[in-house]
């Protein structure tokens, strides 16, 4: 975590207003006054973000320190595998607490950002639950998470609507609506625009914390039938993690005054070493537990992150980095096992296809790539999954209508016991494939235009008929990296050239002029692309890589104001 003082600018001339949040002792508010945001953050609702912070502090420090430990062994040579400490728990027979009747059927869930349209979309959109995402699908700018917040809260008292005045169209809520589940920031985001004694606040337990405080009782009488909220938890990589959030569950439910369980969420399997934790991290937050989640993308990047020291374990093209590798398959055939095996749902992932409204063709192709991969993972026994777009969501609902007959779920049918021989190898496995100019260029490309949309405040965009968010731009840029550090060679299209710094150079230059050509001139200039392009390629050219991609990029969209400022 960075030191005091060290993020973002003052912004020098900025209109007083007088107005301030009213804060609790030992917190300073840094960001934009806003009488919208201060319904948030109010006094109240920041003392328990504050207690929350002064309680789990230490322990977050503290698993973020382990992690960096597993690093070192890892750029040592050592491989991730399961931890024989804990072999009781992976062989003892126990069971999370049972599924709340309010989200049974998860077959389709509908992810997006905590953007008010798309709120409102998403609830409406036939799904059986949205999440809301202050993570992937978000930039964390401060307008964009109190925004986020203010949305939420609005759309649990069941009183957002939005007005779009282009098209003169009001948004309201559907009588029928998508349960919803919420994903904060991942443990080492920190938010720099609310200090805690002095330091920045840790970004999930702001997210959760004023969420939280703000929406459980609406949320347990309007949506969770008794139950809730929900959650979806990212980017853990260790039970450790897991179990602080079960202890912050514990504080919450005990500050509101609600029973023990009621909050429920879903992990997402997302990074390497969790794949080998995941009945340790069901057991930690056995209570509050509703299934652990297949985040594909993350995990790919994970894989890259964790094995950057073994030139032996290589990613072929992105785009050959499917579900069908036999390390991703085996991560979801052995997920769903662990599962259903704990009575809770086995969630699958994104297929990273939106709908091509502009020619029908391309369209049916793509969503005949949707369709085969919700195809295999119901057939797995997935209990449900993603979709990034209300435009996909009938085709994925009929495909886990047709094959799960109409039940809610498939917890007790597909119990996937065969999956219990997999092994440290078949989850390691190395990715089969060819490495190509096409993939470094296509990288090169998207990452830069991914970067360039986060820094102006869109964490989630359609780029060549693709959905791109936080964690496939990683897959973007690690990729890079590690083809840049161990100058591979493009064994993919007959030419045999090795990626070079020379190389890399003429492909950004050749990249920037091709992306100018598509966005045009003045979209160019008015855009972020030479700071994301600036960014992006220290990420890729750094002898040591860089954990994230957002905890740099970050840096350049903190602002800081004065007490009192308003101005944007
Ligand atoms: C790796 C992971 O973590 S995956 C999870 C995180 N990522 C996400 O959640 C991505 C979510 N999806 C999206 O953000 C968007 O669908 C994008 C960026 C991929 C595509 O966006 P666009 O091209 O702008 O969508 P498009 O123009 O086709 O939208 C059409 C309509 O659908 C709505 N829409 C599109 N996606 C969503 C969504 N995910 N949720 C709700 N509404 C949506 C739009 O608001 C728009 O509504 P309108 O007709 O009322 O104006
Ligand atoms: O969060 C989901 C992922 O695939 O990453
Ligand atoms: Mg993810």
């Amino acid at each position: 975590m960075m030191g005091l003082g060290s993020y973002g600018y003052t912004a020098p001339m900025a209109r007083r207003t007088g107005a301030v949040y009213g804060v609790p002792e030992g917190v300073d508010i840094r960001g934009r006054y806003d009488e919208e945001f201060a319904k948030i953050l109010t006094k109240d609702a920041l003392q328990f973000v504050a207690e929350l912070q002064r309680e789990f502090r230490n322990h977050i420090k503290y698993a973020l320190e382990c992690r960096k430990e597993d690093k070192m062994r890892y750029n040592k040579g050592a491989l991730p595998g399961f931890d024989p400490a804990t072999t009781y728990v992976r062989e003892g027979e126990w069971v999370c607490a049972s599924v709340p009747p309010a989200v049974a059927d998860r077959r389709v869930e509908i992810t997006g950002p905590v953007e008010r349209k798309m709120i409102i979309n998403a609830l409406n959109s036939g799904a059986k639950v949205f999440m809301a995402d202050f993570e992937d699908a978000l930039s964390p700018s401060w307008e964009n998470l109190i925004r986020g917040q203010v949305n939420l809260k609005d759309a649990v008292d069941g009183t957002i609507s939005f007005h779009d005045q282009a098209r003169n169209r009001v948004y309201k809520l559907n009588d029928q609506t998508a349960k919803l589940f919420v994903r904060p920031r991942g443990w080492h985001l920190p938010e720099a625009h609310i200090f805690i004694d002095g330091e920045p606040a840790t970004g999930c337990l702001v997210d959760f914390g004023l969420y939280f405080y703000h929406n459980y009782a609406a949320f347990r009488r309007n949506q969770g039938v008794g139950f809730g909220p929900f959650f979806y938890l990212p980017k853990m990589e260790h039970s450790r993690e897991a179990k602080i959030w079960n202890s912050v569950f514990d504080k919450a439910e005990k500050v509101a005054g609600i029973e023990k369980g009621s909050i429920r969420a879903t992990v997402l399997i997302e990074t390497l070493p969790a794949v080998f934790q995941m009945d340790e991290i069901l057991y930690e937050l056995r209570d509050h537990s509703v299934g652990l989640n297949c985040g594909r993308w993350d995990y790919i990047f994970s894989y890259v992150k964790t094995f950057r020291a073994h030139p032996d374990r290589l990613l072929p093209d992105r785009v050959q980095v499917g579900m069908t590798q036999h390390f991703m398959r085996s991560y979801s055939d052995l997920l769903i096992r662990t599962c259903h095996r704990r009575g809770v749902h086995a969630m699958g992932g994104m297929a990273a296809q939106i709908p091509i409204r502009d020619d029908p063709s391309a369209n049916e192709a793509a969503l005949e790539l949707v369709r085969k991969d919700k195809l295999r993972e119901v057939k797995a026994g997935h209990d449900g999954t993603w979709a990034a777009h209300p435009g996909l969501i009938p085709a994925i609902m009929e495909v886990f209508n047709i094959n799960m007959s109409n039940a809610p779920n498939q917890i007790q049918t597909m119990k996937r016991e065969d999956a219990a021989t997999l092994t440290e190898e078949d989850l390691l496995h190395s990715p089969r494939g060819v490495r190509t100019m096409e993939g470094l260029r296509l990288n090169t490309r998207v990452g830069i235009q991914y970067l360039a949309a986060w820094l102006m405040g869109t964490g989630s965009v359609p780029l060549y008929n693709l959905m791109e968010d936080a964690a496939t731009a990683e897959i973007s840029r690690v990729q890079n990296w590690q083809w840049l550090k161990y100058g591979v060679e493009l064994n993919g299209d007959g030419i045999g050239v090795r990626v070079t710094l020379d190389l890399f150079g003429r492909v950004v230059e050749e990249e920037m002029a091709r992306i100018e050509r598509e966005v045009g001139k003045e979209k160019f200039k008015g855009g972020m692309y030479k700071e994301a392009c600036k960014i992006f390629t220290r990420q890729c050219t750094t002898p040591t890589l860089d954990d994230f991609l957002t905890l740099d990029a970050y840096n350049h969209i903190v602002i800081h104001h004065p007490r009192g400022s308003s101005k944007l």
